[in-house]
């Protein structure tokens, strides 16, 4: 039996992927083969000696230690791409939020009641709730990845400007974009130009703080800054200076504090982002998905401390590696089977910058007593049979 533990609510249709006769769930810290997550925070975790891999049911690891994990020889793996429609979405809602005062408008009118002349009182008073519209406007899309491509295109459709910035962007990422979307050379040249700002960019030690006071200061006067990204990516003492001092018109953000609330200019949604049954669904599916290969094949798909490593299986037994990537790792690793007399039916070998991982197919299942020699090595961080 392989034991799951779900450190949050994970969708139902992601929990009945793992089939009963040879999956449980467990609540016991230490007992784990493998953790669900979503937002809770593993950094102070202690992980036991027999986990395997985290999966995180949604795009941001900055929950993870990761770094750690690795040293641990645990995959750590996320589901791209999966929740980026329920967010753009919820981007398009703060856009209209912030274009259109809807929200202090249905206050308005709920305080009122039931009073008789409420229809009255409503094309009386209906003028101090009047907006701008999106059409003809310029959005910054700062991170043009799974969510910001789409936040980018349609922003095109609703006949925005649209201004993006990703150094990092990749080739399937730059198919997908719309052709009008107009390419920003720095952050800057965004923060200059655009009348409504979004941020779609992990939170990493480079990424923090990355809208700052001198940032903020570049930004056009009246515009607004969107973060349905991480709380951690602005400075919020800057922004609630920037609100004070009237340079930025508002601050829409998924990631509430206490310095931000009830802040003018502020608006505050709960985390919502990925909050969609479609979006839970396909997370929790995915990131199931994700353990089961790699748990029963050994397969690596979508972890963001090794590459994509996925090989057919042949032989009688499968030999994991999750190794340092060092010289002499696979002749290593190779030369040890081949002592022994077995042969290797297949092998891959990938690495991700200080990791890597291989896999070995052999034609027999005595492997153990390899596996238990590889273990001794200190570049070797896991080796896994799986028969
Ligand atoms: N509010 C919510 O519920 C949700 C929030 N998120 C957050 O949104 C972030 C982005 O999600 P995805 O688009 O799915 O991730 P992604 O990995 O597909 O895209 C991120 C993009 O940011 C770019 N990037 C990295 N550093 C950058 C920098 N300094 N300047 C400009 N671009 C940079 C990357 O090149 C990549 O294209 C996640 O890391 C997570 O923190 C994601 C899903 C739900
Ligand atoms: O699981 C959630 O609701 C949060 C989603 C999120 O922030 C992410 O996928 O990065």
């Amino acid at each position: 039996m392989l034991n799951i533990r779900c450190l949050n609510k994970i969708a139902e249709a992601g929990l009945a992927q793992f089939p009963q006769a040879s999956y449980q769930f467990t609540e016991q810290a230490g007992a784990e083969d493998a953790i669900l997550v979503r937002s809770a925070d593993l950094k102070e975790m202690d992980f036991g000696a027999g986990l395997k891999a985290i999966a995180r049911a949604g795009a941001g690891t900055n929950n993870i230690p990761t770094a750690r994990c690795s040293e641990a020889g645990i995959v750590v793996f996320n589901t791209p791409g999966a929740n980026a429609n329920a967010v753009k979405e919820l981007v398009l809602a703060g856009l209209l939020m912030s274009s259109r005062p809807v929200v202090p408008a249905i206050a308005w009118i709920e305080s009122l009641g039931s009073a008789a002349d409420l229809a009255q009182r409503v094309e009386q008073e209906k003028s101090r709730f009047v907006g701008t519209e999106l059409k003809g406007k310029t959005l910054g899309v700062i991170g043009l990845g799974a969510i910001g491509i789409l936040v980018a295109n349609l922003a095109v459709e609703l006949d925005m400007q649209v201004v993006g910035y990703d150094p990092y962007i990749s080739v399937d990422a730059a198919w997908k974009l719309s052709r009008q979307v107009r390419h920003a050379e720095s952050l800057e040249a965004v923060l200059k130009t655009a009348d409504y700002v979004t941020i779609h960019v992990p939170l990493t030690p480079q990424t923090k703080n990355l809208i700052a006071a001198s940032q903020l200061k570049l930004m056009k006067t009246g515009a607004v800054l969107l973060n349905f990204a991480r709380g951690g990516l602005v400075q919020e003492d800057a922004v609630l200076a920037a609100l004070a001092a009237r340079q930025i018109r508002g601050y829409v953000t998924d990631f509430p504090s206490p310095a931000l609330a009830g802040k003018r200019g502020v608006t505050l949604i709960p985390h919502l982002g990925a909050s969609t049954e479609e979006a839970e669904e396909n997370c929790a599916v995915m990131a199931a998905q994700e353990l089961i290969d790699y748990l029963e094949n050994g397969n690596i798909r979508n972890a963001v401390n090794l590459p994509d490593v996925v090989m057919e299986r042949s032989g009688q037994a499968r030999l994991c590696c999750f190794h340092r990537n060092v010289p002499n790792m696979l002749a290593h690793i190779s030369g040890m089977i081949s002592k022994q007399g077995i042969n290797i039916e297949n092998l891959l070998n990938r690495s991700q910058g200080e990791f890597a991982y291989t896999l070995v197919d052999v034609d027999t299942p005595a492997v153990e007593e390899i596996a238990a020699t590889l273990r001794q090595q200190p570049e070797i961080l896991r080796v896994r049979v799986i028969v």
